[in-house]
């Protein structure tokens, strides 16, 4: 196959008003092979600039580490740039093993576009030749007198400029160069500037985010929204290198955001040598193709960052069920015309769940997987709710620790029962309810009294739809619990939002729960004005700290005065 492509040898770029033999000229140029340790032969370079001046254009070839022409396009480099996804990827520290000797028409430093254009396919080198205007055929063959002076341009690892220029060289200067040198050194320090923590996990998806923020949305509100889908992508096993946002009261329908911002992303990406986009809101099929075709990384939307989390964690034969089913919903619409270049082989955010062959069976198979696993989700429900039955009938009063995910629900849990639920500084670190039994002393009885605790998956707002059903089924537990306990982050700068779209999601379930109450967590981390302000609006919360063990007392007592309220008859 590939062989074919050669013998095909396309010409690419404008080729109006090209005679048929000044095509065959160019064609030639795929015959040549050069030296591999060297970025250009005189005789080569002297030949292209002969067929340019000829047909007075600028004409641009590629050629790869063996030699080997791969590509021969009339035009800059910037018209003739190869589309990122024919590009091959190696990695942050890599170069594509590819370089550029193109022809310039203007005496003039290789210009902005075309430096770009190296960047964006991160090109080992690009060589620039000026011509004189004339030449001529030597007798033995081979053309000489038809270049003028030469640059040489390459990348260097430095965020804000990220590639230098020679001064003018002679051809023969140029043809000296020693191709291998400059890789090796230039490949050495590029894996030095990247962040060591990274090179060494190699595991580590980079990320470059893109915030796309809508007019309205204040400083603050859009430094929050960010620093979630940092944290987001971080509890998938990634770290955001950079961020770049912009502001959209509407998205773009083909690309989210606008050509230039496009550019941007794709040049900062390939400077970076990030191995993933991710996007802070829902992209479209579409979208996501035409991005990725665009920049040649793979790009994905808040929601497969959350559906990886969730398929990361999911321990329980019903949790990792709900997540196959989210994810295999949340892809159908998305499996056609997904680049090769993009192929999910290879791990990473995103990959995990349902695997490559999956995506490839037709839709109609992944259907019938749907319904299958709605079926084993209904019958675990069914399970479940049976067990709590169970458990209702042994007069158990049971208590649902609910809230936002990363407010402290699980190191709760632990420090009241000491049990030993998994507790961590990431999202969605709780994917399966679990349940522990607590004993409190009665103040008056100096009884012990049993209830059992329900640690629950901890809430995000705008969560993915498919993922809705999973997370109200786990949030079953709460519908019949007798009293819900609903923890809030104190020390988050957001709290009064994620404490409100909790609420908002209690109010959506189908039983209307019974009485809760607010423990505001993370005390210790609250200075006392913010401590006041919430004691203020929610006189009735406990302030608490699950992790230094401060008012955990009245928590109990107040758990134990509200499952009395609770037992209540009502009149
Ligand atoms: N400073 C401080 N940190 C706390 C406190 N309680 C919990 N944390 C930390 O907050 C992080 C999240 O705690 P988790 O118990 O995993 O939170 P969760 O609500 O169960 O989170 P999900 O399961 O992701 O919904 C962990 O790093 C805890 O160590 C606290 O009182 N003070
Ligand atoms: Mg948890």
């Amino acid at each position: 196959m590939a062989r074919q492509g050669r013998l095909i040898e396309t010409i690419y770029g404008n080729l109006k008003g090209l005679k048929s033999n000044q095509i065959k000229q160019l064609r030639r140029l795929y015959h040549q092979r050069l030296p591999s340790d060297r970025i250009t032969t005189s005789d080569f370079a002297q030949r292209l600039a002969a067929i340019s001046t000829d047909i007075h254009q600028p004409i641009s070839t590629y050629l790869n580490r063996r030699g080997q022409v791969i590509r021969v396009g009339v035009g800059s480099p910037r018209q003739t740039q190869i589309p990122p996804l024919e590009l091959p990827r190696y990695g942050a520290d890599r170069l594509s093993g590819i370089r550029c000797v193109a022809t310039t028409l203007k005496q003039e430093v290789p210009k902005e576009s075309a430096l770009t254009a190296m960047a964006l396919q991160r090109l080992d080198a690009l060589a620039v030749l000026t011509m004189t205007g004339s030449g001529f055929e030597r007798r033995g063959g081979g053309a000489t007198g038809y270049v003028r002076s030469t640059y040489l341009a390459h990348l260097v690892p430095d965020p804000t400029t990220p590639w230098t220029i020679s001064s003018p060289l002679s051809l023969e200067q140029l043809a000296q160069q020693n191709l291998m040198d400059l890789v090796e050194a230039l490949e050495s320090e590029f894996g030095r500037s990247l962040n060591p923590r990274l090179s060494e996990t190699a595991e580590t998806e980079q990320v470059l985010m893109v915030g796309v923020i809508p007019q309205a949305v204040s400083k603050a509100e859009m430094k929050a929204n960010l620093a979630e889908v940092a944290l987001l992508v971080e509890s998938a096993g990634g770290v955001v290198v950079e961020t770049i946002h912009q502001k959209r009261s509407h998205p773009h329908p083909q690309t989210v955001v606008g050509a230039g911002k496009v550019k941007e992303i794709a040049l900062r990406a390939q400077t970076l040598g990030v191995t993933l986009i991710v996007f802070n809101l829902d992209l479209s099929p579409s979208q996501v193709r035409n991005l990725e075709t665009q920049i040649g990384i793979r790009i994905v939307d808040r929601t497969e960052v959350i559906l990886d989390i969730f398929a990361q964690r999911a321990q329980s034969q019903a949790g990792k069920l709900q997540v196959e089913l989210a994810q295999l919903e949340y892809m159908l619409p998305r499996l056609a015309g997904r680049g090769q270049a993009m192929s999910r082989l290879g791990g990473g955010i995103g990959t995990r769940g349902p695997g490559e062959t999956k995506l490839e069976t037709e839709r109609r198979a992944i259907q019938r997987r749907i319904n299958t696993l709605q079926q084993a989700v209904n019958q675990l429900q069914a399970h479940r709710s049976r067990l709590r039955q169970r458990r209702q009938h042994q007069r158990v009063p049971s208590v649902a620790v609910v809230g936002y995910t990363n407010a402290g629900k699980s190191t709760l849990l632990n420090v009241l029962t000491n049990a030993e639920a998994y507790t961590a500084d990431q999202l969605f670190a709780t994917l399966d309810p679990t349940t522990r039994r607590l004993s409190i002393p009665d103040p008056e009885t100096h009884q012990m009294r049993t209830l059992v605790l329900t640690d629950t998956v901890g809430f995000i707002h705008n969560l993915p739809p498919p993922l809705m059903d999973a997370f109200r089924a786990t949030l079953e537990e709460v519908t019949d619990a007798d009293v819900l306990l609903h923890v809030v982050d104190l020390s988050h700068p957001d709290w009064e939002n994620h404490l409100r779209s909790v609420m908002d999601l209690l109010g959506t379930m189908p039983i209307t729960p019974g009485p809760g109450l607010i423990a505001f967590n993370k005390m210790d981390q609250v200075s006392s004005e913010a401590l006041a302000i919430a004691q203020d609006q929610f006189p009735q919360a406990v302030f608490i700290s699950a992790q230094e063990r401060l008012g955990l007392n009245t928590l109990r007592q107040k758990l134990l005065e509200l499952i009395d309220y609770a037992a209540m008859p009502t009149v």
